[in-house]
C-alpha cells in the first residue's frame, strides 16, 4: 500500500517535470522582462522565492531581466526625511529632493538586496541603475488627471533604450536587475515608474514576454466592485479600457499595451502573493493572472 502511495507520488512529480517541457522548449533562449513589487517585495519567503524562480528561469535557459519598483520602501524613506508622499495618475510627486530619496532607495537599498538574494544562488546577478551608461534616457511624464496634464517634478518617461549593456551581461550568463531611475536631457537623472520602465525595456530587448508581479491577482474587471480577474485581453480591449482605470492599475496596464504595441508576444500580471506564481506561468499549462496580448 505504501509503495502504491509512493509510486503515485513520484508520477505525480514526474507529470509535473514533463509538463513544463513543451515550455522550455519554446522558451529556450528567450528574453523574459520581469519587473518585482507591490507585496511581494516585502515579505521574506516570497522574496527568497522569487531569487530561487530567477536562477531557475536562467539554468532552464531563458535569458531573465528583473526590473524592480520599491514604492513603499521610498514612501517610508521620505516619511523618514520627513518629506511628503503624494501621488497623481498613480505617479510619485517627486520633487528634487525626493528624487535624492528615490535614487538612493531604488539603487542603493532595494536593488543591493534582489542582487544579494541571486547571488546567494551563484554569480548571477549584476544591478544597474537605468541611467547607467545611458541604457534609458527620459523626458518629464506629465500625470493625467482628469484629463487634465498635470506637472509632477522629476518623473520622467522613457525616451530611448540603449539596450546594449543589458545585452552583453545576458550574453555572460548574468541576470542584470535594474531599477527604473533614467538619464533626463539637462544631465540630471528621473524617477520613472517601474512597470513602465520594464515595459520599455522588454520591447528595447525584443523579450518575449514581460510578466509584471504585483499585490493583486491580476486586473480585476470591475474593481474595486468585483475582484473578478480579467484572463484574457487584446491591446484594443485594454486601449478602451485605460481611461476607466485608477491608482497604480493605470501606468501597469499602460505599460503592459506599449509593451504589446512594441512587439513583446505577451505581457502578463500576476499575484506576487503567491509563491513560484513567476515559475508556473512560465512552464506550466495553467492560466494564472491576467495576459494581455496584440490580437
Ligand atoms: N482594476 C483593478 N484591478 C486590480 N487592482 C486595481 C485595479 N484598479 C486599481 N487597483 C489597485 O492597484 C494596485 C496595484 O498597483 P500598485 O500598488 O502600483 O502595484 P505595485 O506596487 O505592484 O506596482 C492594487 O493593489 C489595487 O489596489
Ligand atoms: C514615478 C513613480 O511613481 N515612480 C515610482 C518608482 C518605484 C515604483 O514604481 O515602485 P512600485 O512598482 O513598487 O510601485 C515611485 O516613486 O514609487
Amino acid at each position: 500500500m505504501a509503495g502504491g502511495t509512493r509510486s503515485t507520488e513520484a508520477l505525480a512529480k514526474a507529470h509535473v517535470l514533463t509538463q513544463a517541457l513543451p515550455w522550455l522548449s519554446k522558451f529556450h533562449g528567450a528574453t523574459v522582462v520581469v519587473k518585482f513589487g507591490g507585496n511581494a517585495m516585502v515579505d521574506e519567503d516570497l522574496k527568497r522565492a522569487f531569487a530561487q524562480d530567477v536562477v531557475f528561469l536562467r539554468y532552464a535557459g531563458l535569458r531573465p531581466v528583473v526590473v524592480h519598483g520599491g514604492g513603499p520602501q521610498i514612501t517610508r524613506a521620505l516619511e523618514a526625511s520627513g518629506l511628503p508622499s503624494e501621488f497623481a495618475g498613480g505617479l510619485r510627486v517627486t520633487t528634487p529632493a525626493a528624487m535624492d530619496v528615490v535614487r538612493m532607495v531604488l539603487t542603493g537599498q532595494v536593488q543591493r538586496e534582489i542582487v544579494g538574494l541571486i547571488n546567494e544562488h551563484g554569480p548571477f546577478a549584476v544591478g544597474m541603475s537605468g541611467e547607467d551608461a545611458n541604457t534609458m534616457t527620459a523626458r518629464q511624464r506629465h500625470a493625467m488627471v482628469d484629463g487634465v496634464a498635470v506637472d509632477i517634478g522629476r518623473v520622467g518617461d522613457i525616451d530611448t533604450v540603449d539596450p546594449k549593456v543589458l545585452g552583453a551581461l545576458l550574453d555572460d550568463g548574468r541576470i542584470p536587475v535594474v531599477s527604473s531611475v533614467a538619464r533626463a536631457e539637462d544631465g540630471g537623472v528621473y524617477n520613472v515608474n517601474a512597470d513602465t520602465a520594464a515595459a520599455a525595456l522588454a520591447v528595447g530587448l525584443g523579450a518575449e514576454k514581460l510578466v509584471v508581479l504585483t499585490d493583486v491577482e491580476g486586473l480585476y474587471a470591475d474593481w474595486p466592485a468585483s475582484d473578478q480577474v480579467i484572463s484574457q485581453l487584446t491591446a484594443d480591449e485594454l486601449d478602451k479600457l485605460l481611461p476607466e482605470l485608477s491608482s497604480g492599475m493605470a501606468p501597469k496596464m499602460e505599460a503592459c499595451l506599449r509593451a504589446v504595441r512594441g512587439g513583446v508576444r505577451a505581457a502578463h500580471v500576476l499575484d506576487g502573493r503567491v509563491q513560484h506564481s513567476l515559475l508556473l506561468e512560465v512552464f506550466t499549462d495553467e492560466g494564472i493572472g491576467t495576459m494581455v496580448v496584440s490580437a
